[in-house]
């Protein structure tokens, strides 16, 4: 097997052990998406695991078809197709749509988002006559890190607190409910429901544990107790795994990833093997000192040096800007002298903590007719127009959504008021469906009765168009696009554009609207996310620290190093102060070839600080000012 050439002897141990369970350890640019990738080329070519028996769980669907596009590459033939590989929560949507029937899950579930979610929450505050003390954003917070624990509101009312937390609880029941008569699920329900079907269901259980044969997960150091628990449960008859992780690259802990799920595999897993990897291909060794001796000082972790075998870079440069202006200017000077000597322009990056630092780098590069992509910004699917039309679907699909109900009932304006709104909620929550409750409505509300018709001429279309027609439909019936007709010529052709690219999307999902609406639009809340944006050729990459995890570039900028930006003001806590380090860690090694650390004087007409990280790695920069 000639691709097996391509490792070294300790990513090949971590390939050809498939007896044990085995956990790699290493830091950045070491290769552990490499081994999994490998391995499980490497499983299929040898005939111990079939495609469709293979489970690989990554951190988004783009480092999934990016994996899998690489094995295609290594077998040379085309049946990786059949390797269930993407996210641990499309893992759970997976698991539900298939078995969810047998539980009496109602397949024509919805997936909330964070901002439905959050809308959900802002109604029963107002039901509460809470709204103006809590926000919606920290309570959605809060419930969402407690589902992710796996707390349910009955073992949290026995932990509560303080009076915060007295009204979270309240709240988290009341959503529980809401949530399920909408039939809805959030993102946390995904992993949750799953667990819950498996342990309840000890045949389904049994099947998947049977017919998987061996589980990979890359990331793993960014995995929260819900995912942890789920993988437990699908490995823990065979024991067949791999996983990958970085201590120091665990970044998430905001979202409730728990590194010490490292820790807890050694626990739960006697016959675990441990393999080390050390040897860096990604970056020179003048970087990887720098990121060694940043990591350093932090405590609670696996101690690794990571060494490379590229020795002719040069030490980092620091640049003492005096304000964002002049700092983005740097940036721009240094890219333009990269260009000059042949770098392309995807292989530099401008990496920053907080997605409003974009602003003076987009401007100077605009300014300066440099192509570049924010990634990881507002993505396609958070775009009103997108979302309006999802809505509409969502309604088609599943005719219990309140939330996407109230999104578009008066979208684009047709005199539904939230008095009348509130009409409809009323009998809603008397118990009528919600077309029953509209219905009610119509009779005493001329504008409600031309949506109640509206809405039911659309359900009637499932068994004839294809999605794409039905969009066009809903466009056209509702008048749509009146919604934007005061905004200019420029910014209507941006809908339009943005609307015939779902249309095109859809395109993916052939037949009628009833056999293909609910894989479209699980298709679409999976791939949503912010972090699923891809890089563009011929653009220089702009990217919060948090997203960048798994990429490399050749040269890269980590701009804004200062305190209250990186750490985070935030960030208090010794824990909090240590993943703030991690973060910069993980943006360091990012860099293959050249990095350029800089801080501003004054930022925003603040004077700022230095960042204390630059302090612990200052022996080992030369510095321009
Ligand atoms: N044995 C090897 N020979 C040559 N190149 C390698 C080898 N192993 C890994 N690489 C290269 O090193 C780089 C880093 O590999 P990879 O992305 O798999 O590392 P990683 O450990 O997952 O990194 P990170 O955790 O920082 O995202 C890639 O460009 C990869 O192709």
């Amino acid at each position: 097997m000639d691709f097996l050439n391509e490792l070294n002897k300790e990513q090949l141990e971590a390939v050809f052990e498939i007896e044990r369970p085995v956990l790699i350890l290493a830091g950045a640019g070491s290769g552990k998406t490499r081994v999994i990738t490998y391995k499980i080329a490497y499983l299929i070519k040898n005939n111990f695991a079939k495609p469709e028996n293979i489970v690989a769980l990554t951190f988004t669907n783009k480092a999934a078809e990016e994996m899998k596009r690489r094995i295609d590459n290594l077998l040379g033939v085309k049946n990786v197709d059949k390797v269930w590989a993407g996210t641990f929560h499309g893992f759970g949507l997976y698991l539900l749509k298939n078995f969810g029937r047998y539980w009496n899950l109602c397949p024509n579930f919805v997936i909330y988002d964070e901002n439905d979610q959050e809308d959900l929450i802002k109604d029963i505050l107002k039901d509460l006559n809470r709204s103006k003390e809590y926000s919606a954003r920290d309570i959605k917070e809060k419930i969402s890190r407690l589902k992710d624990q796996l707390i349910t509101p009955q073992e949290f009312s026995n932990i509560i607190s303080n009076s915060f937390d007295e009204i979270v609880l309240e709240v988290y029941k009341k959503y529980e409910k809401e949530l399920r008569k909408n039939n809805a699920l959030d993102f946390a329900d995904l992993l949750l429901y799953s667990i819950n079907l498996l342990y309840e269901k000890p045949a389904i259980c049994g099947f998947l544990q049977d017919k998987i044969e061996y589980v990979l997960v890359d990331e793993y150091q960014d995995t929260n107790k819900a995912q942890y628990e789920l993988f437990k449960i699908i490995v823990l008859d065979k024991q067949k795994f791999s996983v990958v992780g970085d201590d120091d690259q665990s970044i998430y802990s905001f979202r409730g990833a728990d590194y010490q799920n490292i820790f807890k595999l050694e626990k739960d897993f006697k016959n675990l093997k441990i393999i080390f990897l050390t040897k860096n291909y990604r970056s020179t060794q003048q970087i990887l000192e720098i990121a060694n001796a940043l990591i350093a000082n932090n405590d609670k972790r696996y101690p690794k040096e990571l060494w490379s075998d590229k020795r002719d870079g040069t030490y980092p440069i620091l640049f003492r800007a005096l304000n964002e202006e002049d700092e983005a200017n740097f940036v721009i000077r240094q890219i333009r002298l990269e260009l000059a000597k042949g770098r392309k322009l995807s292989e530099i990056a401008i990496l920053y903590r907080t997605n409003r630092q974009s602003r003076p780098f987009e401007e100077a590069l605009i300014r300066n007719n440099i192509p570049y992509k924010v990634i990881g910004g507002l993505s396609f699917f958070d775009r009103k127009e997108v979302k309006d039309i999802v809505a509409y679907l969502n309604i088609i699909y599943n005719p219990n959504d309140l939330i996407s109900l109230k999104r578009i009932i008066n979208v684009p304006k047709r005199g539904i008021g939230e008095a009348t709104f509130n009409m409809i909620r009323e009998y809603y929550n008397k118990g009528y469906s919600l077309l029953e409750a509209i219905g009610e409505v119509s009779r005493i509300k001329r504008e409600v009765k031309s949506f109640y018709d509206l809405w039911k001429y659309f359900l009637d279309l499932k068994s004839s168009l294809n999605i794409r027609e039905l969009i066009a439909t809903i466009i056209d019936k509702t008048n749509y696009l009146s919604e934007f007709q005061n905004q200019g010529k420029e910014e209507l052709t941006i809908r339009m554009d943005n609307l015939m690219e779902l249309m095109d999307f859809a395109d993916n999902f052939p037949g009628k609207t009833q056999d293909t609406l609910g894989d479209f639009l699980s298709h679409l809340s999976l791939t949503s996310s912010k972090l699923e944006s891809s890089l563009e050729e011929g653009k220089v990459s702009l990217i919060t620290l948090h997203s960048v995890k798994g990429l490399e570039f050749e040269v890269v900028f980590l701009v804004g190093m200062e305190e209250g930006l990186l750490p985070h003001y935030n960030a208090a806590t010794r824990e909090e102060i240590q993943e703030e380090r991690r973060l910069c860690y993980v943006g360091i090694t990012r860099a293959k070839e050249k990095l350029y650390l800089s801080y501003a004087v004054k930022r925003y007409n603040r004077y700022q600080e230095p960042s204390r990280f630059i302090e612990e790695i200052s022996h080992l920069l030369s510095v321009k000012k």
